[in-house]
């Protein structure tokens, strides 16, 4: 008697997901190699940035009250004392009608309080005149006017990013706390698979789910150990996830979670005592994506068909791993484009269409990126983005607003909002 499944809501699937998430423990790693994790400690302002006033273009220092009066028939002179550039400190004092040569990033002089630029005197030997006033603490960069010493700048949970570890080398945080990546498993099933170096012969077909799940892993920073393809033998798949599972704090399989003859997966989870949380989503490509649990770790089923397999990956796996390295913000972010041509077919399920999304300066369009059936492999190479049509709605038009999921953004959001 086949199994009949009962379709869980996506966002229910998703959430489910990300209730039975543990995070990596924390480790303590280099600054410069912490790209791509998530801050397990708040980025605290150690001290002002400024930490001192300073000029913010190459100029002279002057006391602004000397400059009163000043306009283009009344044009001020000043004596220039002393040359500075950053990084070094003048050891003088101003005195009325004096000025400092100073260049950009290097600390006002002491009864210094406004920068006159270059281009705003006229130079003659060693001294130069000016035409306008100068209000008190123009053209100063102001100790503290970026951060304020103590200041909680980035929170905990944050993608580190290129400017986050600005901010780390600001503050001479070297070493930063962050959740370890998780190590991930890696196993396709499936008779008909061949390498992709093999030719193919009647009845087979080249992995190439392995390759993209591995390669959807490696966008987000993570390197998956892949433990191969594998024939649909009970025994031999069973006896080769829990290897990975015992290797790993995840395993991600493809294939066989059907209600095929030879879809073992479901007798998989069975004989591992696995917590099956859902094995069938309203949603389409992927509605046979399974995931279960075992000793607090994930085990994701996606599915063989490659338009499938790609969008389980993308909305469940993608958030649980960014989850467990502490990440706040998991989720695709989430837009509104234009259709650009008509998608007539009823949806009774959720749909994710691989598709194009590109914004023309104004407005942001989205259009199917190719065949569109879970077992289509092309789409998803031209695709950036999932059109999401809501399940239980009929045709759409061009010129129709939908919900648009981006794909291959390093920072997500921190609600799925599907
Ligand atoms: N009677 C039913 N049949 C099917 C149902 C159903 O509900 N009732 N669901 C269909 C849906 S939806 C999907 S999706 C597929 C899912 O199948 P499985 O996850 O069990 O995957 P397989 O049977 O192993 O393979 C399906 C398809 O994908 C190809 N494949 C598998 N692995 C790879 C790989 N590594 N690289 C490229 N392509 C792969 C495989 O050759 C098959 O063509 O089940 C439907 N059936
Ligand atoms: O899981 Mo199947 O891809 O819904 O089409
Ligand atoms: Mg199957």
């Amino acid at each position: 008697m086949v199994e009949i499944r009962k379709p869980i809501k996506v966002k229910d699937a998703v959430n489910q997901v990300m209730e039975h998430v543990k995070r990596t423990p924390i480790i303590e790693i280099d600054y410069l190699q912490s790209y791509g994790y998530s801050l397990a400690e708040p980025i605290v302002a150690k001290h002002d940035v400024p930490s001192f006033h300073r000029s913010p273009y190459d100029g002279f220092a002057i006391r602004s009250q000397d400059s009163i009066g000043a306009s283009g028939d009344n044009r001020i002179p000043f004596q220039v004392i002393d040359h500075i550039g950053a990084g070094h400190v003048s050891t003088k004092q101003l005195q009325p009608y004096e000025a400092i040569r100073i260049m950009t990033g290097a600390p006002i002089p002491e009864g210094a309080d406004a920068i006159v630029m270059l281009e705003q005197t006229v130079e003659q030997g060693n001294s130069f005149s000016i035409r306008k006033p100068f209000a008190p603490y123009e053209n100063v960069s102001l100790k503290g006017e970026d951060a304020k010493e103590g200041e909680l700048l980035i929170q905990e949970g944050s993608f580190i990013h290129p400017g986050t570890i600005a901010l780390l080398a600001t503050f001479g945080y070297t070493k930063v706390k962050v959740h370890q990546k998780p190590s991930v498993g890696i196993i396709c099933t499936g008779t008909e698979l061949v390498s992709p170096h093999e030719e193919l012969a009647p009845g087979k077909i080249r992995n190439s789910n392995g390759p993209m799940v591995e390669t959807q892993l490696t966008r987000m920073g993570i390197t998956g150990t892949s433990y191969g393809f594998f024939t649909d033998e009970l025994d031999n798949c069973l006896a080769l996830v829990k290897k990975a599972l015992a290797e790993n704090d995840c395993v991600i399989t493809t294939g066989g979670v059907s209600v095929g003859d030879f879809d073992y997966l479901p007798e998989i989870y069975q004989r591992l005592g696995a917590k099956v949380l859902f094995n069938k989503i309203a949603m389409r490509p992927g509605s046979v994506t399974t995931v279960a649990t075992l000793d607090g770790k994930l085990l994701f089923g996606l599915s063989g068909n490659p338009s499938a397999c790609y969008t389980g990956f993308e909305l469940f796996v993608r958030p649980a791993i960014q989850r467990m390295m502490g990440n706040k913000r998991p989720f695709l972010p989430h837009f509104k484009a234009r259709l650009i041509e008509d998608i007539l077919k009823p949806n009774p399920f959720t749909r994710f269409i691989r598709s194009v999304f590109h914004f023309d300066g104004m407005n942001a369009y989205a259009t199917p990126a190719g065949f569109n059936k879970s077992n289509a492999v092309t789409s998803i190479a031209k695709g950036n983005a999932f059109i999401v049509l809501p399940g239980g709605t009929r045709n759409f038009q061009q010129g129709d607003v939908v919900d648009i999921l981006l794909l291959g953004v390093e920072e997500g959001v921190d609600e799925w909002t599907i």
